[in-house]
């Protein structure tokens, strides 16, 4: 399993107490699956992504990635497990204003430390992936709302990692772009293996996904796996 969360309890100070943000979650994504992850606001996905992509850790439970148990790291260890092997798509294209957007694709291949040309050539492939090579020399402020949100994508998959993030990517968007959006999300799953997880207010969104899981005051509710054929074998 690529991305396992395994009895997942998170409470944050509140006041006098603790509020139970998480309350002994368990999620398992194999590579090339997309689970959604839906609920009402507050009910704790954003803290369960937070969790997955190692950012928070847990008060109880284990959170598992391609083997590594990323709960047993220390702080240097867990940020390197992050850098090599998580994409986290926000809710918000938080592109840098000034750069084209190879080069947003490059600065992230650059900072992992590969050779140039490597760098060059992947991200060219990513823009490609995403429909956007015509669009490759363009900053921020020239693309349109969805075609930021597909270099933020493609950024995002520059590493090369095994499970993906993704929270409500499609707020910014109109119903057509965000339904592209989430089609290109549900492709590139399953091209580049990625165990892809997908926070969502919007039922609509529900169709791409391998398997829903609901949650309600910090627990899951509801599992719900479409009836689709599993796209993988571990
Ligand atoms: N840093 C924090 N400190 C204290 N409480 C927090 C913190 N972050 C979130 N919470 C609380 O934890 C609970 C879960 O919040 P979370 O952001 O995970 O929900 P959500 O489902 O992502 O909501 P939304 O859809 O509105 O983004 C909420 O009651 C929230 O108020």
């Amino acid at each position: 399993m690529t991305l396992l969360l395994d009895d997942i309890t998170l409470t944050y100070p509140d006041g006098d107490g603790r509020l139970t943000a998480l309350d002994r979650v368990g999620l398992r994504v194999p590579a090339g699956g997309l689970t959604a992850v839906v609920g009402p606001s507050g009910s704790g996905k954003s803290s369960l992504l937070a969790v997955a992509a190692t950012l928070v850790t847990p008060d109880s439970g284990r959170v598992v990635i391609d083997g590594t148990e990323a709960t047993a790291l220390t702080r240097t260890e867990s940020a390197e497990l992050r850098r090599r092997a998580i994409g986290i798509v926000f809710q918000q294209p938080n592109l840098l204003p000034s750069l084209t957007a190879l080069e947003q694709l490059q600065v992230m291949a650059h900072l992992e430390g590969r050779k140039p040309r490597e760098v060059r050539d992947r991200a060219r492939e990513l823009l490609d992936a995403v429909d956007l090579s015509a669009q490759s020399h363009r900053r921020p402020h020239q693309l349109s709302g969805g075609q930021r949100q597909r270099v933020n994508i493609a950024r995002a998959l520059i590493n090369e990692p095994r499970v993906l993030l993704v929270d409500e990517p499609t707020s910014a968007l109109d119903h057509e772009r965000g339904a592209a959006v989430l089609d290109l999300l549900r492709n590139l799953t399953q091209e580049r293996r990625t165990a892809t997880v997908l926070v969502t207010h919007d039922r609509d969104h529900l169709t791409v996904a391998d398997e829903v899981q609901e949650m309600r005051d910090g627990a899951i509710v509801a599992i719900d796996a479409p009836a689709v054929s599993s796209p993988c074998g571990d």
